[in-house]
C-alpha cells in the first residue's frame, strides 16, 4: 500500500485520481494531526500554508514525493528535499488565469472604491458623491515582469482599452511582438503609467522594487497593485507616499508578512486587500490539484514527470563524472547571466576534450540552470530547465568540437541577446578545481566564487590605480585581481574578488570613468 498525505485543503475533484487508486491510502490531514505516523508516508501533497522544512524531511523517512499544488515553492527547502533525495513537482500555470482575473478585479474594485462602497451601503448609507472613480479606459497600466500573469492581464488591458507599458529585463523581442507589447525601461513605466502592477517573483533584484525613491518617480495619483508576493513593493514605501498623498491607492494580495497582522497599511480607506486569494478560484484549484494528482500518480508508477523542480535523472556512478563539469557549468550559466542583463535568444554551448566524452545534455542543463535561475521565479534544475528556455524563447544548442585549444577539457558558452553577446569559457583541472579561462576575446585565469567585479577598460596607466583608490576608500578589500588585454593600448579587462558582496553606489562610480567602459557586479 501506498500512503498520500494530504496536509493543505485542495480540490477533491483533482485528488479523485489519486482516491480512487485502490493501491493508494489518502489520507486528507495537516502534518501536526499526523506527527506519530508521519515516517509512513511515501508522498506529500501540499499548497503555501504547510511548511516544508529540513525537519518534516527528517520525520517523513519514507517519503519520495512532494507536490506542490501551485507555482511558489518557497514554503518548501528544496535543498533539504534534494538533500533527501525527495522530489518535488508543482503546478506552473494552473492558476495564472485566475491570478490574471483577481488582478483585474482588483485594479477595478481600486479605481471604483467598490469594496468601500459596499461596506456604507449595508450600513444604511447612500453616499453617492463619496464614490467618484476613475475609468480604466484610456488608461497606461504599467506591468512590472511580464511572465505568465503579466502576459494575461495585458491581453485583458486590451480590451478595455488601456495602454500597455511593460518592464521585464528578460522579455525577448519575440515574444513582446506575439503579445502586441514593447518593453520600455523601468524610469519610463514609472513615470508614465497611471496604474503600476507587479508580476515578478520575490528575489534579490524585484524586492523592493517599489519602494520610496521609486513610487516618488510615478505620476501624483498612481495606484498600485501587488497580486505576486509581500515584498516586491515596499510597504514602508508605499505608507510614505499614502501618507503624503503621492498614492492615489493600493490594491494588496500579498503582504511581507501573512497574515499581516497590526499592519499599518490596513488602516488607510484608499487601500483594499485579499488574504492571498489569487489563486483561489474552483479552476485553479482544480487544475493545480489535477496536475499534481497525475504527476504523483506518474512518478509513483515509474514513469517521467513533467514539471519537476529537482528530480535526479543520472545514476549515481555517472554523476559522479560529472559533478565537477555539472558544479562549473551551473557557475558558467549564472555568470553569463549577470554579465547579460538583456533579453537573450540563444545559448550556445561547446564541449572540448575529455568533457566531451560525458553526458553533455545533463552538464548543458545545469548551465541552463544556473543562467536562468537569476531569471525566472520557479527553481530551475537540470530536469526543468530546458522546458523553461523554450516556454521563455531562448533556445539552446550544445557542440562537440575537435579543436585543441590545450586545455584537458574546456566547456565554452556563446549567449547571443538584444544587441549584445558574450562567451565565457571555463576548465576543470583535476586536484585544483575550476578556472574560468576567457571572456569574450581575452584570456584571464580565476576561480569562480563568491563576489567578483568584471571591469571593462582601456589599457591606460591609472586605471588601476582608480578603481583600488574607489574600493579603498569604500574600505572594500580586494582578495584576488586578474587582467588581461589584447594588446598595448587597447581595449582590457580585470576580475577582481572581494570577500563580502558590494553595493551600487560603488559599482555606479567606477562605472562613470571615462575610461571604464563597463563594470559588472557578480555574486555566485
Ligand atoms: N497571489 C497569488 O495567489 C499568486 C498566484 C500565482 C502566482 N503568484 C506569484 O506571481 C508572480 C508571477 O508569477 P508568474 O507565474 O507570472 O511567474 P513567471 O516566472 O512566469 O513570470 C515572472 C516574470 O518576472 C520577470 N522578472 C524577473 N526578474 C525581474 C526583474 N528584476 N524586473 C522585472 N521583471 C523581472 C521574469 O522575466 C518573468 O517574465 C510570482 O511571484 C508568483 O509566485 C501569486
Ligand atoms: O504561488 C502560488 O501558486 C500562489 O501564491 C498560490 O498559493 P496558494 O496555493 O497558497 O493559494
Amino acid at each position: 500500500m501506498i500512503h498520500v498525505l494530504v496536509s493543505d485543503s485542495m480540490s477533491s475533484e483533482g485528488l479523485q485520481p489519486l482516491l480512487d487508486a485502490a493501491h493508494i491510502n489518502v489520507v486528507q490531514k495537516k502534518v501536526e494531526e499526523v506527527d506519530h505516523e508521519l515516517h509512513l508516508f511515501d508522498a506529500l501533497l501540499v499548497r503555501s500554508a504547510t511548511k516544508v522544512t529540513e525537519e518534516l524531511f527528517e520525520k517523513m523517512t519514507n517519503l519520495k514525493i512532494v507536490g506542490r499544488a501551485g507555482v511558489g515553492v518557497d514554503n518548501i527547502d528544496i535543498e533539504a528535499a534534494t538533500k533527501h533525495g525527495v522530489v518535488v513537482i508543482n503546478a506552473p500555470n494552473g492558476n495564472t488565469i485566475s491570478t490574471a482575473e483577481h488582478t483585474f478585479a482588483m485594479m477595478a474594485s481600486l479605481l471604483r472604491h467598490i469594496p468601500q462602497a459596499n461596506v456604507t451601503v449595508k450600513s444604511n448609507e447612500w453616499n453617492r458623491s463619496a464614490f467618484v472613480g476613475t475609468e480604466l479606459y484610456g488608461k497606461s497600466l504599467g506591468i512590472i515582469g511580464f511572465g505568465r500573469i503579466g502576459g494575461e492581464i495585458a491581453k485583458r488591458a486590451r480590451v478595455f482599452g488601456m495602454n500597455i507599458l511593460v518592464f521585464d529585463p528578460f522579455l525577448t523581442k519575440d515574444r513582446a511582438e506575439k503579445i502586441g507589447v514593447s518593453n520600455c525601461t523601468l524610469d519610463e513605466l514609472l513615470t508614465n503609467a497611471d496604474i503600476i502592477t507587479v508580476h515578478t517573483p520575490l528575489i534579490k533584484e524585484t524586492r523592493g522594487i517599489l519602494n520610496k525613491e521609486t513610487i516618488a518617480k510615478t505620476k501624483k495619483g498612481v495606484y498600485l497593485l501587488n497580486c505576486a508576493r509581500g515584498g516586491i513593493i515596499d510597504e514602508a514605501g508605499l505608507i510614505h507616499h499614502l501618507e503624503n498623498g503621492h498614492v492615489a491607492g493600493a490594491a494588496l494580495d500579498v503582504f511581507e508578512v501573512e497574515p499581516p497582522v497590526n499592519n499599518k497599511l490596513l488602516k488607510f480607506d484608499n487601500v483594499i486587500v485579499t488574504p492571498h486569494l489569487g489563486a483561489s478560484t474552483k479552476e485553479a484549484q482544480l487544475n493545480v490539484a489535477a496536475q499534481v494528482t497525475q504527476e504523483v500518480l506518474n512518478f509513483l508508477d515509474g514513469k517521467p514527470v513533467t514539471s519537476s523542480i529537482n528530480l535526479p535523472t543520472l545514476t549515481k556512478e555517472l554523476f559522479d563524472k560529472i559533478q565537477p563539469f555539472y558544479h562549473l557549468a551551473k557557475k558558467m550559466g549564472n555568470i553569463v547571466s549577470q554579465c547579460m542583463k538583456v533579453p537573450v535568444q540563444e545559448v550556445a554551448i561547446q564541449y572540448e576534450g575529455s568533457v566531451a566524452e560525458l553526458e553533455t545534455s545533463f552538464i548543458t542543463k545545469a548551465l541552463l540552470s544556473g543562467f536562468l535561475g537569476a531569471r525566472v521565479d520557479i527553481t530551475v534544475n537540470e530536469v526543468n530547465a530546458g522546458m523553461i528556455a523554450k516556454e521563455r524563447g531562448i533556445s539552446f544548442s550544445e557542440k562537440i568540437t575537435s579543436n585543441n585549444s590545450g586545455y584537458e577539457n574546456l566547456l565554452e558558452v556563446k549567449v547571443f541577446g538584444d544587441n549584445q553577446n558574450f562567451v565565457l569559457r571555463g576548465t576543470h583541472v583535476p586536484h585544483y578545481g575550476e578556472r574560468i579561462v576567457g571572456i569574450n576575446d581575452f584570456n584571464i585565469d580565476f576561480y569562480p566564487t563568491g563576489h567578483l567585479l568584471y571591469i571593462q577598460h582601456q589599457d591606460k596607466p591609472g586605471v588601476i590605480g582608480r578603481v583600488g583608490k574607489v574600493l579603498g576608500d569604500h574600505e572594500v578589500n580586494i582578495a584576488t585581481m586578474q587582467v588581461g588585454r589584447k594588446e598595448k593600448g587597447g581595449e582590457a579587462i580585470m576580475m577582481l574578488a572581494f570577500d563580502r558582496p558590494l553595493d551600487d553606489t560603488l559599482t555606479s562610480q567606477l562605472a562613470a570613468y571615462d575610461d571604464i567602459v563597463s563594470v559588472k557586479s557578480i555574486d555566485l
